[in-house]
């Protein structure tokens, strides 16, 4: 149920061809009355496990091949010296964000897993992401991609919540030149369906879309209404994230260019039409000197800002300091609030959405968080904040 009375056909013909001031009036209206006028992030330390990968995405920087000087996999001793400093700096969250099945391609990859031990990537993560739980505070998320069921089932106990960006659904772009050409887990049926498992096994979940990839407005609109529509079946997704591409040197897209302003504020702002309006919309702060303009359009969310590392998908782009994003909130009309990895809606029903062995992480980070919403783990009930007054869509 949406705050105001819409009917979703109306409201997704006008997301595609309303004038933007229009568009973005519409979105604020449905933000301000789900979300009001908090805009949260989440403070993390970001771990890039390993930078292999058997896709080749046209846009990405992060991955490496396994002849390169720079290919790598962290070990666990690399891991925690990470973990522990962003604990040491306030950090909350741990996102481990990785190169996808790297050992099915490369043998480099399977005697780098085998020397630690292991013959898949996923099952070092699982391991890793239970480093984290025992020796830090820390709640660990994961992005690795997409995700077969058997290794959603050795993940869920250890991660307090996972995501995938779905991208795009457009399967023009996995043709010869194009962004996801030869990329097997960019293949947007195979994004799909990881989306239905995680929905599925009831795993609170972040995905998203990358915007200007050489997808058409159609596509980006279809996207979004199967994400929403995966949502309406299992109410696990917890936020979308809209991501602006950003060309770099040296990749296979480097030469394409990059969304404009309006792109991104036209996209966003048809997300927060489109969307249940319990799922958080989040786009990047680091990605666009006018990211302050997304409050314009609908945002709540800016997603993971480290004080301790950089982004390493985008590592020319620096993190806002934590105290200026704040003020240009404030200036803009926002309180900029600290979150968990996990909202609010799914700490409410974490019999559902979370593995009992992770409550006692959540009560501890919780607590330590000092956050009101602390009281949701002892009350059991979120019911008094405005992103838990809307039960998900069923
Ligand atoms: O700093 C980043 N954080 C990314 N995040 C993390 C995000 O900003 C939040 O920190 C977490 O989703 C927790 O809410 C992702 C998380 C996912 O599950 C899937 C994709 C992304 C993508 C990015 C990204 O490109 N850069
Ligand atoms: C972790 C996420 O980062 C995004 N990603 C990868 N490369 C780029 C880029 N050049 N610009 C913006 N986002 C990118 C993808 O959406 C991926 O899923
Ligand atoms: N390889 C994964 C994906 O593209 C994780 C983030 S990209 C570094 O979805
Ligand atoms: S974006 Fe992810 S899947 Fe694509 S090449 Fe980079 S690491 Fe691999």
């Amino acid at each position: 149920m949406t705050a105001i009375d819409t009917d979703p056909g109306t409201d997704a013909a006008f997301a595609a061809s309303a004038p933007l001031p229009s568009l973005m009036a519409r979105a604020r209206e449905i933000r301000d009355a789900q979300w009001g006028d908090t805009v949260t992030y989440s403070r993390k330390v970001f771990v890039p496990l390993t930078n292999m990968c058997r896709d080749t995405c046209g846009y990405c920087t992060f991955v490496k091949h396994p002849s390169s000087p720079e290919a790598n996999i962290l070990t666990p001793e690399q891991v925690l010296a990470m973990a522990k400093r962003g604990e040491e700096k306030g950090c909350k969250e741990l996102l481990f964000s990785l190169g996808e099945k790297p050992e099915l391609r490369y043998d480099a990859a399977r005697e780098g897993l085998a020397r630690l031990g292991y013959s898949r990537m996923t099952d070092y993560l699982a391991e890793m992401c239970a480093l984290v739980l025992r020796e830090t505070t820390l709640l660990p998320h994961v992005n690795a991609g997409t995700l077969a069921d058997d290794e959603i089932e050795v993940l869920r106990p250890v991660a307090a919540s996972m995501g995938m960006m779905l991208e795009t659904v457009s399967r023009r772009l996995t043709r010869k030149g194009a962004a996801h050409h030869a990329c097997p887990d960019k293949v947007p049926l195979q994004r799909l369906r990881t989306l239905e498992r995680t929905g599925e096994r009831q795993v609170p979940f972040t995905t998203g879309l990358l915007i200007g990839i050489g997808e058409t407005w159609e596509e980006r609109i279809e996207a979004l209404h199967a994400i929403n529509a995966v949502h309406a079946r299992h109410g696990h997704i917890q936020e979308v994230i809209v991501q602006n591409f950003q060309r770099k040197p040296g990749i296979a897209m480097e030469h394409h260019p990059e969304p404009t302003l309006d792109d991104m504020l036209r996209t966003i702002a048809a997300a927060r039409i489109i969307l249940a309006p319990e799922i958080s919309l989040q786009a990047p702060p680091n990605l666009s000197a006018r990211h302050i303009d997304y409050l314009q359009a609908g945002i709540n969310d800016w997603g993971g800002i480290s004080p301790v590392t950089i982004d390493f998908i985008n590592p020319q782009h620096e993190w806002p300091e934590i105290r200026a994003l704040a003020a240009s909130c404030e200036g803009a009309g926002f309180r900029l609030q600290e979150r968990l990895t996990v909202y609010p809606r799914f700490l409410a029903e974490r019999d559902t959405y979370l593995d009992a062995g992770l409550h006692d992480s959540l009560d501890t980070m919780a607590r330590k968080d000092g956050l009101a919403r602390a009281q949701c783990l002892e009350v059991g009930s979120c019911s008094s904040t405005p992103q838990t007054s809307t039960a998900a869509a069923r």
